[in-house]
């Protein structure tokens, strides 16, 4: 091959499915042609002559408005759908290892009681011992919870490192995290599970793996007896872990790894995940200065070793990259079950949201996984403004506003210059954005639980495009909350948070830039407004269930003519549904969970977000960032395992979904006997057929009342409560939707 037909060659292609971009947009407009006729049939009730309306105005008013909000979300939501793309990526065209970039790796941690120290060294060892030269890769750890017990893991880490990174170029092992590697035989690259010496090799990394745990254990306790230093107060340390070499092996290059743990003030606040990514940006700008980042959550390692060359094909293609703001990666999951009973692998979201949006500018940041061209995080600023303009900007250290115009060429670590600790404290000091643009305009944005959302929302605003990279081999992997109560503190965070930067930050239907694609308004006004599915979903879980009850009709008979679009927009929403749970590997089971927990989630977590949202706004709430337990509990992972949900969860979320169903249970009961006295299966056959939809789909809300006898069923108390949270519901809402 020439040389000039070498350089030609591209580093990723784009694939376009298009029967499935016909599927798609076919769909979106004969969905949409039904909408329409919905919309007509219900107009046509004002219409009429109110003394001749059989309905009343308030159920007939709230089921309108609930089928125009669902019908606004499932518009917004077809952006996704059409020009869905898929990548391939060439590394093995990428230039030689001295011409690749440098990349600083971000790691977050928190909390060494709810995050394991263990496991957060296993991302740690995971990023150090990627395929990049280990001199062109920084990892910063920040440690929110200024644990010495997360600092001395760091150290054991280190040493374990020397052995483990060259074990693992060595033998070309694909799994680089350690734990990973060892409790999966499977792991053995195929060229040397024969190799005498690989064996002998393999045991004593194995040792030195025990060894590196015990030395993590034993921290632990001898720190059981700690000063008045806690997560929420104390000051910041810097350290770059090292050590004089031993002489027990040959020099190993490793790459740099420093600990950072910010200074933090109960009175100051310190903006959870985003504030701990600022911090280790302008740390390390000072240190390494790499123009690329990569941002991993502590519970999501590196599985495959390929990302950052896989990244930097896109990085590094001089068409892409002058408006590319960051790769993202899906977040891929290690202890999803085959059933996966709560959604916990977000498919719909890692396949077709994020493949949808790759399709117009590309997806939004996911919070882990990612690689981001450090300039994009400057916000506005110009080259060109005085240092007196650019303190207003980034604030008062020197080092940092000098790395800004060292056009990312790398100082301290090249030089080998020391630490410079004054700068170093300064820009981790808790006083240090006092005044800034920090989380308004530079670095990750404040002000949300949802910064990666946020973050991107802005980006996008200032014109940054970004790229999906979905390799067959999931690069990163994590840690899902695998029951109900993590993903309802999860999903109530979520919604909280994406509520308030789509409802009271940049609300991207209005007052993002005109240049933005329509396409792009949606997908963002999508992502952001969601969770209001709770209150057309709190609608039909009741409104028609009573309505029934007292014989109130809110859809067309099956003999009128309307019937059909109703059946047809039922039909149609559950055949796409199944086509798109099919075509990405999942099964009729995967669609039924989907609709549960989507109905779960709906009734509470977006309902206690859009409450939590509200709360902040008006200044009633502080902003909090509950990290998820990453604690492993054997009786829960073994309910998961068994498929069975696992109802060992706080009232505030059950209640509402026991109540809800007996509603729907006893309305469907009573109903029934109605309709066959009266003969009114014509008038009620779609409340009718609603109600038995919702029970069949949360049937193992039942089985968990009625049937089960173990651990994670409802137990009778809790099915007591909600019994009269469903009387008062009934009661209150029964004259009302009947004579209003
Ligand atoms: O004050 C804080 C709180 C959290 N974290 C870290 O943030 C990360 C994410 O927290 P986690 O408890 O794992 O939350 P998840 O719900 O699993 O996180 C998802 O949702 C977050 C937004 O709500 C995103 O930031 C994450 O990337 C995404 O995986 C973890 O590494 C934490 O250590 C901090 O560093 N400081
Ligand atoms: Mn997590």
């Amino acid at each position: 091959m020439s040389s000039m037909e070498e350089e030609t060659l591209p580093l990723s292609v784009i694939h376009v499915n298009k029967s499935l971009v016909f599927i798609n947009r076919l769909h979106t407009i004969l969905h949409s042609i039904a909408l329409c006729f919905l919309v007509y049939y219900r107009l046509c009730f004002f219409f009429q002559d109110s003394k001749t309306r059989e309905t009343p105005l308030l159920p007939y008013l709230l089921v309108f408005s609930s089928e125009i909000v669902l019908s606004f979300i499932w518009i917004f939501d077809q952006a996704f759908r059409w020009n869905p793309i898929k990548r391939t990526v060439f590394p093995e065209r990428l230039p030689e290892n001295d011409k690749l970039p440098n990349i600083d790796v971000f790691i977050c941690t928190a909390d060494p009681t709810k995050e394991p120290t263990l496991d957060v060294m296993n991302t740690v060892l995971s990023a150090m011992a990627m395929d990049y030269p280990p001199e062109k890769l920084h990892v910063y750890v920040s440690d929110d919870g200024g644990s010495p017990i997360t600092l001395n893991g760091m150290k054991e880490a280190w040493k374990f490192a020397k052995w483990w990174i060259p074990f693992c170029t060595r033998y070309r092992i694909s799994c680089r995290c350690p734990e990973a590697y060892f409790s999966d035989s499977q792991n053995d690259g195929d060229d040397f599970s024969e190799n005498v010496e690989f064996i002998a090799d393999k045991r004593m990394i194995k040792e030195k793996y025990e060894a590196f745990k015990e030395g993590i254990m034993r921290v632990k306790e001898d720190q059981n007896h700690t000063t008045g230093i806690t997560g929420q107060n104390h000051p910041s340390t810097i350290e770059v872990i090292q050590e004089n070499c031993s002489g027990e092996i040959e020099q190993v290059k490793l790459p740099l790894l420093v600990y950072v743990s910010r200074e933090k003030k109960p009175s100051h606040p310190h903006h959870f995940k985003a504030g701990a990514l600022n911090v280790l940006y302008r740390v390390s700008a000072v240190i390494s200065n790499s123009p690329y980042l990569l941002v991993l959550d502590c519970d999501m390692f590196c599985g495959e070793p390929a990302s950052a060359r896989q990244a930097m094909c896109f990085h590094l293609d001089p068409k892409k990259s002058p408006s590319l703001a960051f790769v993202q990666f899906p977040q891929k999951f290690h202890n999803i079950s085959k059933n996966d009973i709560y959604d916990s692998q977000h498919r719909s979201t890692y396949t077709v949201l994020w493949q949808g949006m790759d399709g117009i500018t590309g997806p939004l940041l996911s919070g882990t996984g990612f690689y981001m061209k450090r300039e994009a995080l400057y916000g506005n600023y110009k080259i060109k403004d005085t240092d007196f303009k650019l303190q207003e900007y980034v604030g008062t250290s020197n080092e940092f506003i000098k790395s800004l115009k060292q056009n990312c060429s790398p100082n301290i670590v090249t030089d080998g210059n020391a630490l410079p600790i004054k700068e170093t404290l300064l820009l981790t000091s808790c006083n240090y954005e006092i005044g800034t643009k920090w989380g308004k305009e530079v670095g990750f944005m404040y002000g949300t639980v949802c910064e990666d959302v946020h973050t991107s929302i802005m980006l996008s605003c200032n014109g940054w495009n970004s790229v999906y990279c979905d390799p067959p081999k999931p690069q990163f992997l994590g840690n899902s909350a695998t029951n109900l109560n993590d993903l309802f503190i999860q999903g109530t965070r979520w919604s909280s948070g994406l509520l308030e930067s789509g409802l009271t930050k940049v609300c991207p239907l209005i007052n993002c830039p005109l240049r933005m694609s329509l396409l792009l308004r949606f997908c963002l006004t999508y992502i952001t407004c969601f969770p209001l599915h709770c209150l057309p979903f709190w609608c039909f879980a009741i409104v028609p269930q009573i309505c029934l009850l007292s014989g109130v009709s809110l859809y067309p008979k099956v003999s009128e003519p309307f019937f059909f679009i109703y059946a047809f927009i039922y039909l149609s929403a559950q055949t796409k549904h199944l086509f798109e749970a099919l075509s990405t590997g999942g099964t009729f089971r995967t669609m039924i969970i989907e609709q549960r927990m989507r109905m779960m989630r709906s009734i509470t977590c977006h309902l206690y977000g859009l409450l939590d949202c509200l709360m902040k706004e008006f200044g009633l709430r502080e902003a909090s960032f509950m990290p998820t337990n990453k604690v492993k509990d054997e009786e829960q992972t073994m309910l998961y395992q068994m498929d069975k949900y696992d109802f060992r969860i706080p009232n505030m979320f059950l209640v509402p979904m026991v109540a809800l169903i007996m509603i729907n249970i006893s309305c469907f009961i009573g109903g029934i006997y109605r309709v066959l006295s009266l003969g009114e299966l014509d008038k009620m056959f779609i409340q009718i057929y609603l109600m038995a939809h919702i029970i069949l789909v949360n049937y193992p809300i039942i089985e968990g009342i009625v049937i089960r006898k173990d651990k994670g069923r409802i137990s009778p108390s809790v099915v007591v409560t909600s019994n009269v949270l469903a009387t008062i519901l009934t009661c209150a809402l029964y004259p009302l939707l009947r004579k209003v």
